[in-house]
């Protein structure tokens, strides 16, 4: 066995892993970094990049398909395999490439590769023949996909975000499982690229807008576009030459049966925290079976043990990964005195058509205080220029102050509103304030003057 001691050793090499990294080996020699599986990061490998590289085949597609309304007449075929391989070029030589490169420069003795366990308080098993000791341990170990048992009749025919950018050719029809990010990004997507898609919700709730009126509409307007069904239960499924058939249940108690190539299960992901046997570090499970940790400063209570990333299940996106594999490395170098961390306004974007978007504060968090909402239906004179005047915004201000809390908004590129919103409300600006800045004419920012003035006409 061998025997490695150290400061500090960091699980998962990551976005938050090696954020972690840069920063304590700053300050130290003495750490390790502990990777299971391939180096590259989930963001680069099978996660943001992959699935924006799919996207973006799919809105040329797209364009050929949409393109009469504007007088062009086209036609066109997708090449399913070149789709796929110009994917995972630009992902292995762009995205996954600039990682390795990164990781290549960590010196040897800072790198360990096999699956770590806590085999007792700051003592690492590292596959099945390295010992690690650390005087402070973080957690970056990132999730997995959720695939529930209802699934193993026809496991060979199941694909989730880990495999689906490994396939050659797409599939004939595909059925997507769930309703929320990665379900509405890759099963639009490959409903553009021709695939015949149906989408299975569980709740009826679709995406992550919480306002009533946002999902009611984010539901009708997906629902113009893609099969969905979204609430009931996925009773049963089996395999048989056809394919994967899938019986589902839904709420109203009628039942669909339908049979499929391929699966994509998009249900939600698992922290790997489960898998490192936490207890024997000496954390203690609550009732429930939660280890909880200090959101603020990711620290677990008590223990020289820290968190980053997906492993928290906080806000599972990338930037937030970044941050906090620094936060979580400041807060190890300093132990124990940990200091809570200045969190950024929250942000998630739905790389979707149209976008879906959650800035600051949701609906749903801000509903009991004196609020005034501004709200638009997302068609601005750009918006109609483009043809895509589906969806709505709302703005949710302070009624006292002015001040803007939070937005949410379903629209074409929407992100770039979200992002000026992200800015204003990290600067604690009031809707009065941003009003103040120049808006060209015609331009989709166009669309954040009015909803702002539309809420300060209701205040
Ligand atoms: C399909 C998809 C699309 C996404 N798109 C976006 C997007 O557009 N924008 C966005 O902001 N975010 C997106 N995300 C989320 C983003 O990818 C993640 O938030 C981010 O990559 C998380 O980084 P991380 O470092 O926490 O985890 P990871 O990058 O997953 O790193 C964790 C690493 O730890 C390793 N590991 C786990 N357990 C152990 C162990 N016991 N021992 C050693 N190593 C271990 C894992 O193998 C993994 O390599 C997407 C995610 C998916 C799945
Ligand atoms: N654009 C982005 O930033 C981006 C893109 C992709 C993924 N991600 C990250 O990845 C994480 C995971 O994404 P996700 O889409 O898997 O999770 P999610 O939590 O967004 O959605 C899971 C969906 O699956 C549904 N579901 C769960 N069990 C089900 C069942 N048995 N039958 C039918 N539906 C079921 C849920 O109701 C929910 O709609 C996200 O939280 C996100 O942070 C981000």
């Amino acid at each position: 066995m061998k025997q490695i001691d150290v400061e500090y050793a960091i699980i998962g090499a990551g976005t938050a892993g090696l954020g972690a990294y840069s920063r304590i080996s700053r300050q130290t020699d003495s750490l390790v970094i502990i990777q299971d599986g391939p180096y590259g990061t989930t963001c680069a490998r099978v996660g943001c990049m992959p699935s924006k590289l799919l996207i973006t085949a799919a809105e040329y597609a797209h364009h050929i398909e949409t393109s009469s309304f504007f007088g062009i007449n086209t036609t066109g075929t997708v090449d399913g395999r070149k789709v796929l391989e110009r994917l995972r070029r630009e992902r292995d030589h762009r995205f996954v490439a600039r990682n390795l490169s990164y990781v290549e420069k960590i010196p040897a003795h800072h790198k360990i590769e096999g699956r770590a366990t806590f085999i007792g308080p700051g003592h690492l098993l590292v596959g099945q023949d390295t010992e690690v000791r650390a005087k402070k341990v973080i957690l970056a170990c990132g999730s997995r996909p959720a695939i529930d048992d209802v699934f193993q009749p026809i496991i060979s025919r199941v694909l989730t975000s880990d495999t689906i950018f490994e396939i050659t050719d797409l599939p004939r029809s595909v059925a997507v499982i769930g309703l929320g990010v990665i379900a509405l990004e890759l099963g639009q997507a490959l409903h553009r690229l021709g695939v015949k898609t149906s989408l299975y919700g569980r709740s009826g709730s679709i995406g992550s807008l919480t306002h009533p009126v946002m999902k009611q509409e984010t539901l009708q307007i997906f629902s113009k576009e893609l099969e969905i069904y979204p609430s009931g239960t996925i009773e049963k499924t089996w395999e048989d030459e056809q394919g994967a058939w899938i019986q589902y249940e839904q709420a109203n108690g009628e039942k669909v049966t339908k049979v499929f190539d391929q699966v994509l299960v998009a249900a939600g992901r698992v922290p790997n925290v489960d898998r490192l046997n936490l207890q024997a570090a000496g954390v203690e499970c609550t009732l429930s079976g939660d280890m909880p940790f200090d959101p603020e400063t990711l620290t677990y209570p008590g223990h020289p043990i820290f968190i980053a990333g997906d492993a928290t299940d906080i806000l599972p996106v990338w930037h937030e990964a970044f941050d906090e594999g620094r936060i979580a490395a400041d807060n190890a170098l300093n132990y124990p005195n940990t200091v809570d961390s200045k969190r950024k306004t929250p942000l998630m974007i739905y790389f979707t058509d149209p976008q879906i978007a959650i800035v600051g504060q949701t609906y749903r968090q801000l509903q009991e205080q004196e609020i005034v909402i501004g709200e638009l239906t997302f068609d601005s004179p750009r918006h109609i220029v483009w043809n895509k005047v589906d969806g709505r915004i709302q703005v949710y201000l302070d009624a006292r102050t002015g001040k803007i809390l939070g937005a949410e908004m379903l629209g074409y590129q929407a992100e770039h509103l979200a992002h000026i919103l992200a800015l204003a409300i990290t600067h604690h600006m009031t809707a009065d304030q941003v009003l103040e800045m120049p808006i060209y004419h015609p331009s989709a920012e166009e669309l954040l003057r009015d909803v702002l003035i539309d809420a300060l006409k209701k205040r």
